[in-house]
């Protein structure tokens, strides 16, 4: 059986990753989302294996120590990691994943899986990503400058991405993000071509 894609979906904090998912969510029922763990507290509305599996830095820790997470990293004083098994399982099955994460941890997935989609989600602007971030109202002015000089860091990784789809309408971002997918199933032929000539 095929297997399914494994897509990384990263960009600068407050670019619209979690809006585009949930609207990709909506158009495309079928793909599968990870849930990541974090350290960090949860904002108001989210909700524990909802937004994310809220953890402490004890049991984070333990998460790291049992390989339990494909990847982890340290993100503005809290650790994000996501979790290995359900990936595997979702990717073995034929479904395709998503996975929305920063970009020090899209680089260490691609150690593991070079093969995976890379998609970059670029903000029209870097006025915009302050609006954005500002104007969602869930970090503190600390948080937003440390979020924003860090975004200036992960837009120059953008070169190790496979695809930069700009969020400027979610429509938009949605329609390029579906395109990515199909392609990149089209794309699997040459994998089917191989395994023919191995007589596999
Ligand atoms: N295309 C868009 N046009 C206008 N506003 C947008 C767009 N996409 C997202 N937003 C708004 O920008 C803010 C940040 O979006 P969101 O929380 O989805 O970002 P994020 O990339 O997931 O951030 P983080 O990495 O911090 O979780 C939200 O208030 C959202 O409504
Ligand atoms: N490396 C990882 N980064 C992750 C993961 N889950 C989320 N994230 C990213 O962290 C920042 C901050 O998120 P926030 O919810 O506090 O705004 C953002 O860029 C997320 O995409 C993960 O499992 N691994």
């Amino acid at each position: 059986m095929e297997k399914g894609l494994l897509i990384v979906l990263s960009g600068p904090s407050g670019v619209g990753k979690g809006t585009v998912c949930a609207a990709l969510r909506k158009r495309k029922p079928e793909l599968i989302y990870s849930i990541s763990a974090t350290t960090r507290k949860p904002r108001q509305g989210e909700a524990d294996g909802v937004n994310y599996f809220f953890k402490t830095k004890e049991e984070f820790q333990k998460m790291i120590q049992n390989n339990e997470l494909l990847e982890w990293a340290e993100y503005v004083g809290n650790y994000y990691g996501t979790p290995i098994e359900f990936v595997k399982k979702t990717i073995d099955s034929g479904e395709d994943i998503i996975l929305e994460i920063d970009v020090q941890g899209a680089l260490k997935v691609k150690e593991k899986f070079p093969e995976a989609v890379y998609v970059f989600l670029v903000p029209p602007s870097i006025d915009e990503l302050k609006n954005r971030i500002e104007g969602r109202g869930t970090e503190t002015a600390d948080n937003i400058k440390h979020r924003l000089s860090m975004a200036q860091e992960e837009i120059e990784l953008l070169k190790h991405y496979d695809y930069a789809v700009v969020n400027d309408k979610i429509d938009n971002a949605c329609s390029k993000i579906e395109c990515i997918i199909v392609a990149e199933h089209c794309k699997r032929f040459r994998f089917i071509e191989n395994k023919t000539k191995e007589g596999v």
